[in-house]
């Protein structure tokens, strides 16, 4: 039996989320919680035949902790997207709080829930849930993770899209690690599974970087004020909660690139702080998954001069977004 919550569930991301969710058949329970619209959400959803049981739940006696209680697995999408013109840190103001809020309840509820972070700012909200767990006692950061499974996503697409054969998509596997904003977006193009054409020249490679790491301000320029990606974000999301709950299952040597505590596996978060040469408490890295959480945080493995340097000028806003997560916590309500 696994219990599956979705917080920010009536929202872009949170309703194609939940149908992901509800047909994944690894998936027996189906809690959605938001401040608004999840009886309705609920209700829709359960007429699909599919074995998950749904509820939807809001804020009123107690909804949150009745969504909560015994989950498995949470997943925040949760929070107020994007509009031209924004950074993700400019989402932090509101989101910071909500997300605080959210962890609270599940670090009192569920504290042992794998808890999966989508709400932007990522390289700030996933410090929030982590001190929140501390404050609360309860912190494993084997099982708290910084959805950066779009970014992979569209890695694969745009590289797929460069070998003139969209069907490689689903194949074409790119590490792509740092965090999820702008130059902390780290794609290891030479790593990647399905190597670029050797006619590829040093413009085309800075341009498909620039895409990848700003592919988010692509969509939210073509949605023109209507928020973000929402249906790319609901299969990325899903593809890693599939991931975690294979994990769990027994399933050897799942491996996705998520961003998270350092301390998660010592050995390999050291090693990570070496490579990049810099003492972060947060990182995406490929992480190894198992029945736990994380197992093993791997090596970035051989990268280029040319990627060292995108990794070295990413290091300043991840500090930068760090310590601003981290140190929320404690800070007066805003
Ligand atoms: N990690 C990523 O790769 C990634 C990708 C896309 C979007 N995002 C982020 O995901 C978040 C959600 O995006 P969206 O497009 O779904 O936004 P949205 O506005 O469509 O939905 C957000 C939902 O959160 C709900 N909500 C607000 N406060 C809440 C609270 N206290 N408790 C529970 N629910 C609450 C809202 O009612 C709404 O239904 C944004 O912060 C966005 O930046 C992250
Ligand atoms: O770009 C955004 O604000 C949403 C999300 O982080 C994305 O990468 O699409």
């Amino acid at each position: 039996m696994v219990k599956a919550v979705v917080l920010g569930a009536a929202g872009g991301i949170g309703q194609p989320l939940s149908l992901l969710l509800k047909i994944n058949p690894l998936v027996s329970e189906l809690a959605l919680y938001d401040i608004v619209n999840t009886p309705g959400v609920a209700v829709d959803l359960s007429h699909i035949a599919t074995p998950a049981k749904v509820q939807g739940f809001l804020p009123p006696d107690d909804g949150l902790k009745k969504a909560l209680t015994g989950a498995d697995i949470v997943v925040i999408p949760a929070g107020i997207p994007r509009k031209p013109g924004m950074t993700r840190d400019d989402l932090f103001k509101i989101n910071a709080g909500i997300v605080r809020d959210l962890a609270t309840g599940i670090a009192t509820t569920a504290p042992k829930a794998f808890v999966l972070v989508i709400s932007n700012p990522v390289n700030s909200t996933v410090p929030i849930v982590a001190e929140v767990f501390k404050k609360n006692g309860v912190f494993d950061p084997k099982r708290i993770f910084g959805v950066t499974t779009l970014d992979v996503v569209r890695a694969s697409t745009f590289v797929s899209e460069i070998l003139g054969d969209l069907s490689l998509a689903p194949s074409v596997k790119v590490p792509v690690v740092g965090g999820h904003s702008g130059v902390t977006i780290i794609p290891l193009l030479s790593q990647s599974s399905h190597p670029l054409p050797t006619s590829f020249k040093a413009e085309a490679l800075d341009a498909l970087v620039n895409r990848i790491q700003f592919g988010g301000d692509e969509v939210v320029k073509a949605k023109d004020g209507a928020g973000s990606a929402t249906l790319s974000m609901a299969y990325a999301g899903a593809e890693f909660a599939e991931k975690i709950l294979r994990a769990v299952k027994g399933e050897k040597g799942i491996v996705a690139p998520t961003y998270v505590h350092l301390s998660a596996d010592k050995a390999g978060g050291d090693a990570i702080k070496k490579e990049i040469g810099k003492d972060l408490d947060y990182f995406s890295a490929p992480v190894e998954l198992g029945p736990e959480g994380v197992v093993k945080i791997n090596s970035l493995g051989k990268v280029t001069e040319y990627e060292q340097k995108l990794i070295q000028a990413a290091l300043p806003d991840l500090a930068t977004n760090i310590e601003k997560g981290a140190s929320f916590v404690d800070a007066p309500k805003l």
